[in-house]
């Protein structure tokens, strides 16, 4: 079982509630799948300090990790994977990609019609739920 960790980032643009999506590379796995940043924890480590290195390392900022949502558990055809989601807000930096190709502040209503990586699908539906 690998267990990830994924950052639900929300920022509030004209009154309405949108969150930082990002795009996998081609030669990543899931190619050009749309995801929340984050990535494998690592042995010793917990989830939150494994969720603000990630992020450092993937978008060059510092975040808040606040609640956690429901973790979702998706078989791949690698693997197992857990993912554990947290609602977070950037203290501090400036976006600058290193792995991904592309990012979205992506307004909640439209959350939906990004093709996101099929685990993640319940993260989606949870946030539109709330
Ligand atoms: N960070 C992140 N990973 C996700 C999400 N959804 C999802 O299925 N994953 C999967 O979780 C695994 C671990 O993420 P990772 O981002 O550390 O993976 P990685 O770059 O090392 O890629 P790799 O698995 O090809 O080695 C990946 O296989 C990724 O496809 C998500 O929302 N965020």
């Amino acid at each position: 079982m690998i267990e990830v960790t994924c950052a639900v980032i929300e920022k509030i643009l004209n009154e309405t509630s949108c969150f930082l999506v990002c795009q996998r590379s081609e030669n990543m796995r899931l190619p050009l799948k749309w995801e929340f940043p984050g990535g494998k924890l690592e042995p010793g480590e917990t989830k939150e300090d494994c969720l603000t290195r990630e992020i450092n390392e993937e978008l060059g900022i510092k975040i808040e990790v606040n609640d956690p949502l429901t973790p979702v558990t998706h078989q791949y055809n690698f693997g197992k994977i857990t993912l554990f989601p947290f609602l977070c807000t950037i203290k501090s930096g400036q976006i600058k990609l290193t792995e991904h190709i592309n990012y979205v502040w992506q307004p909640i209503s439209l959350l939906t019609e990004l093709d996101f990586a099929p685990a993640d699908l319940p993260i989606v539906q949870e946030l539109k739920n709330r």
